[in-house]
């Protein structure tokens, strides 16, 4: 047998071997939180782009929830501001705030949508303002200084309800919703949330089969830097409790749990920066990143 024919081959039957996860997932929902640390490189943008549209056409319904931190810093830089972070959330004031409207709803959303359209799907960009499907209040944050006392840091926001009607008609017509962590308040006002909140309370909300975080880093790690394949709700208190999670990792594992319990399959925190770390989880039995489970 020459070389192309037997790389034809092994092709064919890796391309068998997703017939399982292919069967087992059509029709179902899958959110993926795409972070903007995950999207530092065109080639790996591109690659995602097309595998969230061959999900779409071998039947499931990806949702995609975006973050873009990176890319809000390098703006505020711009406009001579620093960022600065409180327990993994943003301090936001107003000015911000149109940053990261800007930022989110504008420049990062639309590449992402052109990118998967680009590719043969057709992603519709939103914010929570949109048909004001995420309705959400200003968040406190516990003052490390004074136990028992709350801060507030600025417009932030915690959801208070998503209305998942307007992704589920969006899914029906075959198009893959793109969506801004935005949210609006009860007087129009705008609320910046972190994408792993909205990710973990849509997936909860959509019941979906699957929630998937990418990431820049091979998953949760443990003191050592190893990679932590599988995490228990016990465990990750544990890892809460010593310091082991921090920064970004916070929002990200606290809504994974979350939308554990109330009902999702699973979530996977995962590494964005692995070519098509997304198919890799889903299609193959190969598993990548942390998987956290209601244990
Ligand atoms: N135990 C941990 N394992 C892995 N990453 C961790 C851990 N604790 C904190 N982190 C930090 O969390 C970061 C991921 O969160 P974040 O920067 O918000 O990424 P994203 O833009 O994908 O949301 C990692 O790059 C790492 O610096
Ligand atoms: C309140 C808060 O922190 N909002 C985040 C929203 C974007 C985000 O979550 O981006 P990543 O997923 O890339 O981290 C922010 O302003 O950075």
């Amino acid at each position: 047998m020459s070389i192309s024919q037997s790389s034809a081959r092994d092709k064919a039957k890796i391309l068998a071997e997703a017939l399982p996860y292919i069967q087992r997932f059509h029709g179902k929902t899958i959110v993926v939180k795409y972070g903007g640390n995950a999207m530092v490189e065109e080639n790996l943008k591109q690659g995602f782009a097309r595998d969230v549209v061959l999900l779409k056409l071998v039947g499931m319904n990806p949702v995609i929830i975006h973050g873009g931190g990176p890319q809000i810093d390098l703006m505020l830089k711009r406009v001579g501001k620093q960022g600065e972070f409180i327990q993994g959330m943003r301090v936001t004031d107003a000015e911000t705030m149109d940053v990261v409207e800007m930022v989110l709803g504008g420049s990062v959303n639309k590449d992402i949508v052109n990118l998967i359209n680009r590719h043969g799907g057709k992603a519709v960009g939103l914010t929570g303002k949109d048909g004001a499907f995420i309705r959400a209040k200003k968040m406190l944050v516990k003052d490390r200084d004074k136990i028992g006392e709350w801060i507030s840091i600025g417009q932030v926001g915690e959801i208070e309800s998503v209305d998942p009607s307007l992704i589920t008609l969006l899914d029906s017509q075959d198009f893959i919703p793109v969506i801004a962590p935005i949210g609006v308040g009860e007087n129009g006002e705008s609320y910046n949330i972190n994408a792993d909140l909205v990710a973990g309370k849509l997936a909860e909300i959509l019941r979906a089969e699957k929630l998937i975080l990418l990431t820049n880093t091979p998953g949760v790690l443990d003191k050592n830097g190893q990679l932590l394949t599988g995490l228990s709700a016990q465990r990750v208190d544990e890892l809460f409790a010593d310091g082991t999670i921090s920064g970004g990792m916070l929002p990200k594992i606290g809504s994974a749990l979350d939308a554990v319990k109330k009902g999702v399959k699973s979530c996977h925190i995962i590494d964005g920066r692995v070519e098509h770390a997304l198919l890799l989880e889903i299609l193959t039995d190969q598993g990548v990143g942390t998987l956290i489970r209601d244990l």
